[in-house]
């Protein structure tokens, strides 16, 4: 056990350890948590509460979370003058599978973003956001119930990796500078007050999570991996990571998967019919069909043919634009859950794809909804389906109910309004 200097994990627990690529998961695994800023508190106390339920319910005693409680964001500052303390991030290593409330980030200045420090050290390069609908939950759209979504989204690089220089300082003119000088570069409309930001897009970080989002589509029975890019514009960062996604595809997945360049191959060499039957016959394999397609179309195409998209394979700005809308689509970022994963060394940290919602911190209002089913996929990931399961339909019963928090009840006729901790007592009552 590392040496930790503030807070030690619970004496009564056991660490969840790697074995063979494979978890091995005691009966009281010691699970880290951050309880996160603004409304965080409020969504974690009613989360843990459904967790211990569920677990207690199917497992009668048998099974039991150590929960460990970490520190990161404002309550780790105002404790131990720190952001995001060395314990937290020996914590989160030491003991593989964690869960996380949302955490604030100032925009324009300040701390950068503790939710991508925390996917950095880990290098959780997938993050993982399904996207489903639960029926009779108020949505936007004539057809929610045809979203059925897996994002993987790269979690490491892109513009979201935070390289950039602000305007006006010594840094960004010495990189200016370099862009015109020794590289040529005469684009820069503004260079006397730009700042500059980098996008890094590689090859290894491309094929790690493509290869993720197969395996997934394979291992789920999916039917298809679409890889959203804007290679058009940004051709040697998005372009190149639609490029290297069906190279890999090709290369890695060659009896499992048809690719929409092998289908362009077929249609050169034999014509339009002998690759459509070549996609048909793939199909009726049971072969994965990775294709792509390029973002801004896949905004719209999401809302006019969302039946058409299953797992989606994109780069991290683009799947955090994508995440929040898709969310919406099926009827908000209230029941949107995640995991950041890391496939090669188990790590995972499950958290919600909303953030701290400030307007409504301590007020004990919204949606825990998010951050529960994101502890769904955290004991799913441990092989404690039976207490998923039942944290899942008892949610679908409450909503079936309408019993629901303001963000539902606001679009829903006859619904009862709770607070989000009565919505947690509500779901462990429909146990
Ligand atoms: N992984 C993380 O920790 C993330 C952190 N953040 C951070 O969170 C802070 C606030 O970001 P902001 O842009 O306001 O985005 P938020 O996702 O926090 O909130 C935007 C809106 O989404 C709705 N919403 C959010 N959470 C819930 C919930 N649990 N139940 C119901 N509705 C919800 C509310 O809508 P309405 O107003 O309609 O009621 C809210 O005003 C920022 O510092 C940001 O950086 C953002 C995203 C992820
Ligand atoms: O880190 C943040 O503050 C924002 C992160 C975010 O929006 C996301 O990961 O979806
Ligand atoms: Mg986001």
């Amino acid at each position: 056990m590392p040496d930790f200097k503030h807070y030690a994990p619970p004496a009564t627990g056991k660490p969840i350890s790697l074995q063979d690529g494979k978890l091995n998961v005691p009966d009281h695994p010691i699970i880290p948590f951050i309880e996160g800023d603004g409304t965080g508190p409020d969504i974690w106390r009613a989360s843990q509460r459904v967790f211990d339920a569920a677990v207690e319910k199917a497992y009668g005693g048998k099974r039991k979370i150590a929960w460990y409680e970490v520190y990161a964001g404002e309550k780790a500052f105002n404790k131990y003058n720190e952001w995001l303390p060395e314990d937290t991030l020996k914590a989160l290593t030491e003991y593989i599978v964690s869960i996380k409330g949302p955490l604030t980030t100032p925009v324009g200045g300040g701390i950068r973003s503790l939710n991508v420090a925390l996917r950095q050290e880990l290098d959780l390069y997938v993050c993982l956001r399904p996207v489903r609908y639960f029926q009779g939950v108020p949505s936007p759209v004539r057809h929610p119930e045809q979203v059925d979504m897996v994002i993987f989204r790269e979690n490491s690089e892109d513009i979201y990796a935070g390289v950039e220089w602000a305007e006006g300082t010594p840094e960004v003119k010495k990189v200016i500078d370099f862009l015109q000088k020794e590289m040529g570069v005469k684009k820069i409309r503004f260079p006397e007050t730009s700042g500059i930001g980098i996008k890094p897009v590689s090859r290894e970080g491309t094929e790690r999570l493509v290869r993720a989002a197969i395996n997934y589509a394979i291992q789920h029975n999916r039917k298809s991996v679409t890889l959203v890019h804007k290679g058009n514009i940004m051709k040697f960062t998005e372009g190149a990571f639609k490029n290297w996604g069906y190279e890999l595809a090709e290369r890695e997945f060659r009896d499992q998967a048809f690719t929409w360049v092998e289908y362009d191959r077929i249609k050169e060499a034999q014509g339009t019919d002998a690759a459509n039957k070549a996609q048909a016959d793939a199909q009726a394999a049971g072969k994965i069909i990775v294709k792509d397609v390029i973002a801004d179309a896949f905004l719209q195409q999401i809302l006019t043919r969302p039946a058409e998209y299953d797992v989606i394979a994109t780069l991290n700005l683009n799947g955090d634009y994508v995440s929040d809308a898709l969310a919406a689509q099926v009827g908000g970022i209230g029941i949107a859950p995640g995991a950041n994963i890391n496939y090669v060394s188990g790590h995972a940290v499950f958290e919600a794809t909303h953030g701290t919602a400030p307007k409504y911190a301590g007020l004990d209002k919204v949606n825990p909804g998010s951050v529960i089913l994101s502890g769904v996929m955290m004991l799913e990931h441990l092989g404690w389906q039976e207490a998923a399961d039942l944290i899942t339909s008892a949610i679908e019963k409450s909503i079936e109910q309408k019993v629901v928090t303001y963000d539902f009840a606001r679009l829903m006729e006859g619904a009862t309004e709770v607070k989000c901790s009565e919505f947690g007592d509500q779901i462990i009552k429909n146990m």
